[in-house]
């Protein structure tokens, strides 16, 4: 694991956003098309931002997230409406997104409907990630149910994941697919998601499942 530490996260944003789409481009240069998956949650925003407006071949670029949360695409949970308002609009507008909530299935039948086309776009050329100060990365969250069967060696691309105590289930990457990530990065903001950062890295994956990904990874943090 790489840490990278900016003044702050605006910075950061900006930064990471230039790496990305170097790295992208980078990849466009020997593939006809290279996969990028990125994060839900309230941290990416501004990421989004930048490298939306990125000069890069979009249509070749296809999109999906770590993980989604199992409601309609505009409800204020959705991790693709993120999506659609900051990532995939500008330049990017361009890219092929593949969103993973399918109205009607469960995320169980959905996981297993979408499991092959995800297959076919590995390994994800660049991997952006967040994590959770309990150490949950997409939604590979401690003690959640579906957690062992989507840290397995041979977990299918997708899983279901209900957390106790949340009403919304989850789908999300599995293990497999994250940590097989030819470019792997992490952000994070804060001295409590720092800390568990670094601790993740001792404990057991099912205790810390961002711990099982950080191989090769660069972590990207601001306070
Ligand atoms: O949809 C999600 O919930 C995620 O993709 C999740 O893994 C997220 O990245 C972390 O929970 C951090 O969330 P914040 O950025 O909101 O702290």
């Amino acid at each position: 694991m790489r840490l990278i530490e900016y003044a702050d996260r605006e910075v950061l944003a900006m930064d990471l956003a230039n790496l990305i789409a170097g790295e992208l481009k980078n990849a466009l240069l020997s593939h006809d098309t290279v996969s990028f998956a990125v994060p839900g949650g309230t941290t990416p925003g501004p990421i989004f931002d930048s490298l939306s407006a990125a000069n890069l071949e979009w249509a070749r670029v296809q999109v999906m997230l770590g993980d989604e949360r199992w409601v309609a695409p505009d409800h204020e949970m959705s991790n693709a409406r993120l999506l659609r308002n900051r990532l995939l609009v500008g330049r990017a507008a361009e890219a092929a997104f593949t969103p993973f909530y399918i109205d009607g299935l469960t995320s169980a039948e959905a996981a297993e409907t979408l499991s092959p086309q995800i297959e076919s776009r590995l390994p994800l050329s660049v991997l952006l990630l967040g994590m959770g100060a309990d150490m949950h990365t997409a939604s590979l969250f401690p003690g959640s149910n579906g957690l062992e069967a989507a840290m397995a060696a041979d977990a299918p691309a997708l899983c279901p994941i209900d957390v106790d105590g949340q009403d919304i289930g989850r789908i999300t990457l599995s293990r497999r697919v994250l940590e097989g990530a030819m470019s792997k990065h992490l952000v994070i903001f804060g001295d409590e998601k720092r800390a568990a950062v670094e601790q993740a890295q001792s404990l057991p994956a099912l205790q810390a499942p961002i711990g099982a990904v950080l191989n090769e990874a660069t972590v990207h943090w601001a306070p």
